[in-house]
């Protein structure tokens, strides 16, 4: 759990020195830089701002450089300091590390940010991401594999984007790689899989919490990227010619997707809530079709209305956190499948939720929150949360964000 914030220099964020509890709420007009502050805290965990890649955007105008450096309840201190110019500075208790995956592992960090539909209609690497999170932080084995994985795929991919045909040497090269594509691939498909499978129990159960009238109708699905039936090195080598054409791999785990389909609960249900025009051709009076009509199966971002999707949202990462702290460590520590044990806090960074949510599905998430082992900073612009805050956590700590200022309540 963070106990001290420090950041400079991050947006209007000149100089901030917070010391924090379990539930730290901001409260602050718009562009007064409460988001700023969650995207410090997500910063230092991923080593990447949630808003843009660019550290130029986010580091304060006429500055060369953004900090954020954060003590945690176990004594550990992490910081991370970003130049213009992407160059990132990682330091762990005074040493300097070289890789983010180390802080990541200090500071879990989850964003739930319903508003970002984007990663239900838009391409697969936001909801690859998503899952990828939980790998990350139940599979010890995950990240190396993923790196590993990552290196060779951007070496076949400049090669296949240099030339169309290939010579001999470049083709054996080409073959051992994709002989080492395959092997990374199979581990992290494994992951990736047995992960999908724990967490689909606890999306049901967040999708029964905020989403009721569409319990059971909702369910994901996971996607490897391609046939795993086949190894991915026979798969590579018989689509070369096709990958030569595209100028890059066409399949492999970096096309790897989770889809959420929604179904309908039956026939005569599915029958009563379709619209005239979407019913099957000829299909004559609503009694005919409630006995031919087949069960309806869409992606679920073609069915339900933005304020659903926003809770659908809000599932997915709920449930994500509710596995992650759930999984009992004995249970993960007596296993054969390379699990990680969860060591530090999850810190939960929930952005404008009074916006976003209905009353009713922020109590749920709220409550939930507050059942949880996790340390919470949720942003709000007006004040009218603190109750329902306080009635959930003890000591709760208030701020009040104005033009990059930061003060206890
Ligand atoms: N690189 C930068 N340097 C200095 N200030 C910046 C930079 N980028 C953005 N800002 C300013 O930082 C301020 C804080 O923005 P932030 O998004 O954190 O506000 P917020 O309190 O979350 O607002 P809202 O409630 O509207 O979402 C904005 O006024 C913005 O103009």
């Amino acid at each position: 759990m963070i106990e001290r914030l420090q950041i400079s220099n991050l947006r209007n964020l000149t100089q901030v020195n917070l010391h924090t509890a379990a539930c730290n709420v901001m409260i602050g007009a718009n562009g007064s830089g409460k988001t700023s502050l969650l995207e410090a805290i997500f910063l230092l965990s991923r080593g990447k701002s949630f808003r843009h890649h660019q550290p130029k955007r986010y580091i304060q105008h006429h500055q060369h450089t953004a900090t954020v450096h954060a003590r945690l309840s176990d004594g550990n201190t992490l910081a991370i300091q970003k130049q213009a110019d992407a160059t990132t500075l990682l330091r762990l208790n005074q040493s300097t590390v070289y890789n983010q995956s180390i802080l990541t592992e200090q500071l879990p960090t989850l964003l739930i940010d319903p508003s970002s539909m984007d990663m239900l209609e838009q391409g697969s690497a936001s909801r690859r991401q998503l899952l990828d999170w939980l790998v990350f932080h139940m599979k010890q084995g995950f990240h190396p594999q993923w790196l590993a994985y990552q290196r060779l795929l951007k070496q076949r991919n400049s090669l296949l984007k240099k030339s169309k045909h290939l010579t001999h040497v470049q083709l054996a090269e080409l073959r051992s790689w994709d002989k080492g594509l395959g092997n990374h691939a199979a581990l992290i498909h494994h992951y990736r899989q047995h992960v999908f499978t724990k967490w689909q129990p606890f999306f049901a159960d967040s999708i029964a919490q905020l989403l009721p009238s569409y319990a059971e109708q909702l369910s994901l699905s996971y996607h490897a990227g391609y046939d795993t039936d086949v190894a991915l090195e026979v798969q590579l080598g018989e689509r070369l010619e096709q990958d030569l054409q595209l100028g890059y791999t066409r399949i492999g785990n970096h096309r790897a997707d989770i889809h959420v389909h929604w179904r309908s609960n039956d026939a005569l249900a599915a029958n009563d809530t379709m619209p005239p025009d979407k019913l099957p051709a000829g299909s004559g009076s609503k009694q005919v079709v409630a006995d031919t009509l087949p069960i309806l199966k869409e992606q679920a971002a073609n069915v339900l209305s933005r304020g659903e999707k926003k809770l659908l949202i809000t599932a997915l990462r709920l449930s994500q956190l509710s596995l992650l702290l759930q999984t009992d460590a004995t249970t993960q520590a007596n296993t054969n499948e390379n699990e990680r044990v969860l060591t530090a806090t999850p810190v939960v960074l929930l952005d404008d939720i009074t916006a976003e949510l209905d009353e009713r599905a922020i109590e749920i998430l709220l409550s939930t929150l507050a059942k949880l082992p996790c340390q919470v900073f949720m942003s709000s612009l007006t004040a009218d949360i603190t109750p329902m805050v306080n009635g959930l956590w003890s000591n709760p700590m208030m701020f009040h964000v104005k033009q990059g200022q930061v003060f206890p309540f």
